[in-house]
């Protein structure tokens, strides 16, 4: 059986902070805000495969409320999305996806985001898409202001 599943998530942009985004830092004037690392693109990818098992969302089980986890690497996050992956006897196909983001330009790390990518969910960098967008000026992305990133992932049960 195959499953999809779909993610989305949005950070906003502030002073001192690394700016994170697929589990590479990425020179930048400003980071992301967040009680995790922020990385935006690890979040709407966790939330696509975890719809994919239908299970409760990255919230779930990485609460924002848990001040264990202040900081945490969302690499990691994908790591327990590839464990419950294996519990659940289900192997990714691939993980589409894509950031909204009026700066800074992501494409020229895409093949490093790619490589931690698939060393997190146990997979190829082949399997992972990543793309990138402006928003044409438009909205609270087009002003700056945050950086935002959609996902998908089809996921086979065995
Ligand atoms: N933050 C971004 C946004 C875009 N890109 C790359 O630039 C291309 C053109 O973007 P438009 O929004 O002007 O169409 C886009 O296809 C990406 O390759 C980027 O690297 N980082
Ligand atoms: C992983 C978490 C943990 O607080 O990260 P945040 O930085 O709060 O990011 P968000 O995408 O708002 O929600 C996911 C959270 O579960």
């Amino acid at each position: 059986m195959f499953r999809t599943g779909i993610g989305y998530d949005v950070h906003q942009f502030a002073d001192n902070r690394p700016l994170i985004l697929g589990g590479v830092e990425i020179p930048h004037s400003q980071g992301l805000a967040g009680h995790s690392d922020a990385d935006v693109l690890c979040h709407a990818i966790a939330d696509a495969i975890l719809g994919c098992l239908g299970l409760p969302d990255i919230g779930h089980y990485f609460p924002p409320t848990d001040a264990s986890i202040e900081g945490i690497c969302s690499l990691d996050i994908l790591a327990k999305c590839r464990e419950l992956c294996a519990e659940k006897g289900a192997e990714i196909q691939n993980v589409d996806s894509t950031m909204i983001a009026e700066c800074p330009k992501v494409l020229p790390h895409a093949a490093a985001m790619k490589i931690k990518i698939s060393d997190a969910l146990g997979i190829t960098p082949e399997q992972i898409g990543i793309k990138a967008t402006t928003n044409e000026t438009m909205g609270f992305v087009g002003r700056k202001e945050g950086i935002a990133a959609l996902a998908n992932a089809l996921v086979e049960i065995k």
